[in-house]
C-alpha cells in the first residue's frame, strides 16, 4: 500500500496542465477493437486504470505501439478470443470499471463478448443492467454466472432497434453505441448519456465511418454500417482534474493557472465553483484562479435559502466532483448542502474531514451539510486512508491546506486517475512525498 506524506499550510503558485480525460480514454481505447485498421490516439493519460486497459487490449491480441509519452497506435487485426476464457482475463478484466466497454465492440465485430464483474471505485451499487439490456435489445443472448460473476453476450448478427435506456449510464451508453454501429439497420437510443466523453467517442466513431446523429443530446440515432476504418483521435483535457485544481487553488489560497481546459466542454463546472464564491477567470482557453486571500463566500439561492450542490447526468453536475466541492466548502464562508444522488457510499469519507476539524453533518448516505470555517480555524493534519479516487484527491487537497504533516495511505486509489501527481504538485510548490511501503 503506497503512502503520501504531505506538509500542509503552504501557498502554491504557477500553472498546471490537465492530463487527458480518464473516462474518455477508457471508452476510446475499447473502440479500437471495432476495426482491423490502425487507430492512433493522443493525450492518453499515463494512469493506472488506463495502463491496465492497454495491457488487457494487448493480451487480447491488439498490436500496441507507444509513439510518445501520451500517444499510442493500436491495430486490432488479429484478436485472440481465447484470452476471454482464461483465468488471467478474470483477474485483469475485473480490476477496473472501464474494461466493461470491451463487450460492445467484441459482440459487434466477433459475435461474442464476455466480462467478469468489473472493478473501479466501491462507491455504491454499480449495476450493469443498462449495458446488457441494451445488448439484448439488439438481439444478443445473455448469460450470467452468479458463482464467479461472469457476464456473457452472443449474437450472430445484431439488429438495430429503438430502445429507451433505464438510466443514462455513461459506460452503458458507450457500450451500446459501440455495439450498434456495426448492427444491421437503425438503432435509436433514448435517455442516452451525453457527457463530453461520449460526444468524443461518437465523433471518433463517425470519423471511422459510423453514422451517428444526435451527438450531445439524449437521443442518438445510429445507422449500422458493415465495417469501420482506422482514424486518429486526441483526448480532451480531464474535466474532473480541472475541477480538482480549481478546488486546490481556492483551499490553499493559491494563485493557479490551469492550462488548455477546453472551456466549451466544461458545462456546469465553472459555475458551480463560482456559486461557492470562487473566482474562476477565463483567459483564452486557460482558467486563472487568483489567490483567495480573503477567502470565498458561498452564495445562497435567490430566495435566501441554503445552496444545494447535487449531481445529475450531463449536462448536470458530475458526481465525480462532489467530493472536491465538499472539501473546499469546509473553508468557505457560509453553508452548503451536498447531495450525492447517484452513489450511496461516496460521502463516508467525511469522517476523516471531521477528524481534521471540519464542520460537517452527514445527514444520510447521500447528503451532507457543510458549515464553512472561513479560514478562522485551519484543518489539522492527520493520518488517513483513501477509500476511492475522488475522496483520495479531496483528502489530499485537505492535507495540503491543513496545518502540519498528514499521511494518506492507499494512494493507489489516487494513482488510478491522476498522472504523476506528486511531481506535478511539487512543480507548483507543494511539499509532498511518496513513501515506498513495499
Ligand atoms: C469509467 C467511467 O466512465 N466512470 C464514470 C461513469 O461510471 P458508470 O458508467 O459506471 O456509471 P453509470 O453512469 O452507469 O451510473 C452510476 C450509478 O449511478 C446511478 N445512476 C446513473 C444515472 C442516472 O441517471 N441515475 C442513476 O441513479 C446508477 O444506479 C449507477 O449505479 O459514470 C459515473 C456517473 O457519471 C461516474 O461517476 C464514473 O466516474
Ligand atoms: C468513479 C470513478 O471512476 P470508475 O468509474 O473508474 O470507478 C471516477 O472517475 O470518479
Amino acid at each position: 500500500m503506497g503512502t503520501f506524506k504531505i506538509e500542509g499550510g503552504h501557498r502554491l503558485q504557477g500553472s498546471i496542465k490537465p492530463q487527458g480525460a480518464k473516462n474518455e480514454a477508457l471508452q476510446i481505447l475499447c473502440a479500437v477493437l471495432l476495426t482491423p485498421e490502425t487507430v492512433t490516439i493522443h493525450n492518453i493519460p499515463d494512469i493506472v486504470d488506463v495502463n491496465k486497459l492497454i495491457n488487457l487490449l494487448s493480451n487480447l491480441g491488439v498490436k500496441v505501439d507507444q509513439l510518445g509519452p501520451n500517444s499510442y497506435s493500436f491495430k486490432a487485426d488479429n484478436i485472440n478470443l481465447n484470452y476471454l476464457e482464461s483465468e488471467q482475463f478474470k483477474i485483469e478484466g475485473g480490476s477496473l470499471r472501464g474494461s466493461i466497454m470491451i463487450v460492445g465492440p467484441l459482440l459487434a465485430r466477433f459475435g461474442r463478448g464476455y466480462i467478469p464483474k468489473p472493478g473501479g471505485d466501491k462507491i455504491g451499487r454499480r449495476r450493469l443492467d443498462t449495458h446488457f439490456e441494451g445488448f439484448i435489445n439488439l438481439g444478443a443472448s445473455f448469460r450470467y454466472n452468479r458463482e464467479d460473476h461472469f457476464y456473457g453476450v452472443e449474437a450472430e448478427k445484431l439488429k438495430g432497434t429503438y430502445m429507451l435506456l433505464d438510466e443514462a449510464s455513461v459506460t452503458g451508453t458507450a457500450n451500446v453505441v459501440m455495439a450498434a454501429v456495426l448492427a444491421e439497420g437503425t438503432t435509436t437510443i433514448y435517455n442516452a448519456a451525453c457527457e463530453p466523453y461520449l460526444q468524443q467517442l461518437c465523433k471518433m466513431l463517425n470519423r471511422m465511418g459510423a453514422k451517428i446523429s444526435g451527438i450531445g443530446s439524449n437521443m442518438l440515432v445510429i445507422e449500422g454500417v458493415d465495417s469501420l476504418k482506422g482514424t486518429e483521435h486526441t483526448m480532451l483535457p480531464d474535466m474532473i482534474e480541472i475541477g480538482s485544481w480549481i478546488g486546490l487553488a481556492a483551499m490553499t489560497k493559491s494563485e493557479l493557472t490551469i492550462k488548455g481546459v477546453s472551456w466549451d466542454d466544461l458545462g456546469q463546472i465553472p459555475n458551480v465553483f463560482r456559486k461557492l464564491g470562487i473566482t474562476v477567470e477565463q483567459q483564452g482557453d486557460d482558467i486563472h484562479i487568483p489567490a483567495h486571500t480573503d477567502g470565498y463566500q458561498i452564495q445562497k439561492f435567490i430566495d435566501g435559502s441554503i445552496l444545494t450542490v447535487a449531481d445529475a447526468p450531463w449536462p448536470g453536475f458530475t458526481p465525480d466532483l462532489l467530493s472536491i466541492v465538499l472539501v473546499i466548502a469546509t473553508q468557505a464562508k457560509g453553508e452548503v448542502l451536498i447531495h450525492q444522488k447517484m452513489f450511496e457510499s461516496r460521502l463516508f469519507f467525511v469522517d476523516k474531514l471531521i477528524d481534521m476539524g471540519a464542520k460537517i453533518i452527514l445527514c444520510d448516505p447521500h447528503r451532507a451539510t457543510v458549515i464553512g470555517h472561513n479560514f478562522k480555524s485551519q484543518l489539522k493534519a492527520t493520518t488517513m486512508t483513501s477509500p476511492d479516487i475522488r475522496a483520495g484527491i479531496s483528502l489530499l487537497i485537505a492535507a495540503l491546506s491543513a496545518k502540519g504533516t498528514s499521511t494518506i495511505h492507499n494512494i493507489e486509489q489516487i494513482d488510478r486517475g491522476y498522472e504523476n501527481i506528486e511531481q506535478r504538485l511539487r512543480s507548483i510548490g507543494a511539499r509532498i512525498q511518496r513513501l515506498d511501503t513495499n
